[in-house]
């Protein structure tokens, strides 16, 4: 069975991302290149990178009036990402014009609540019901536009799974058992994740800071 643990490649450096992607490749699914990789090496380090093997999920977290979503959108076709994010937060007509620019073999998953955020910050940046229920609500408005899935955190994929069944929900975030949790801020162990109904888990420092990648890859798909 194909591992549903996808691993974070956060570094702006291609070859330590090549070197750190190749030293886990038998233990991960697929590869997550994101804001920090993307805007260092472009194109052509996500080219560089699908030579691995492994399905690309191109994680730009888009957020923007629906023209430019979707034209930044078709100007990612080339890449054939298997998984490519927007944020949720952009609307109902962003994530529609989202979906019809994808192409065919690409999830579009809208971001809900990001997992550094927990109540204090949503009620700051003007959000007053907890993250569990704006998850909901832009789930249901993600399932509404069309989209394949969402991103939300290990403790509200239960939830949303249940009120979406056939939908695509990507848990980042997660810590093995007593793990540092960094920015984190609604983190679950991967376990827990997946038992909730996670389709597939981003693992990004768990696996990248370790002394050896592989081994903590390894440890990790052990517990799944
Ligand atoms: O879309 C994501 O992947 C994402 C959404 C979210 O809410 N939280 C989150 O941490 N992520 C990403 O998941 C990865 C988590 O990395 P670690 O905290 O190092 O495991 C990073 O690449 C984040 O950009």
């Amino acid at each position: 069975m194909t591992s549903p643990i996808y691993v974070a490649i956060d570094t702006p450096d291609l070859a330590r991302a090549q070197s750190l992607a190749q030293s886990v490749h038998r233990h991960v699914g697929g590869i997550k290149l994101g804001l920090e990789f993307f805007c260092a090496n472009g194109h052509h380090g996500v080219h560089e990178m699908a030579k691995i093997g492994l399905p690309i999920f191109l994680d730009l977290k888009l957020h923007d009036i629906p023209n430019t979503v979707a034209k930044a959108v078709q100007a990612l076709h080339v890449l054939e990402p298997a998984i490519l994010t927007v944020h949720a937060a952009g609307g109902r007509a962003m994530l529609e014009d989202a979906k019809a620019a994808a192409g065919v073999h690409t999830k579009v998953v809208a971001v809900t609540v990001l997992t550094s955020l927990d109540a204090s910050d949503l009620n700051e940046i003007g959000v007053a019901r907890n993250a569990a229920a704006q998850v909901e609500r832009l789930a249901d408005l993600a399932q509404d536009a069309g989209l394949d899935g969402i991103v939300c955190s290990g403790e509200e994929v239960g939830l949303i799974r249940k009120r979406w069944p056939g939908g695509f929900f990507v848990v980042p975030g997660v810590r093995p058992a007593g793990g540092a949790m960094g920015d984190q801020k609604r983190a679950v162990t991967p376990r827990a994740a997946i038992d909730a109904g996670a389709s597939i888990i981003v693992v990004g420092r768990p696996i990248s800071q370790a002394k050896d990648p592989d081994m903590a890859a390894r440890e990790i798909e052990a517990t799944l």
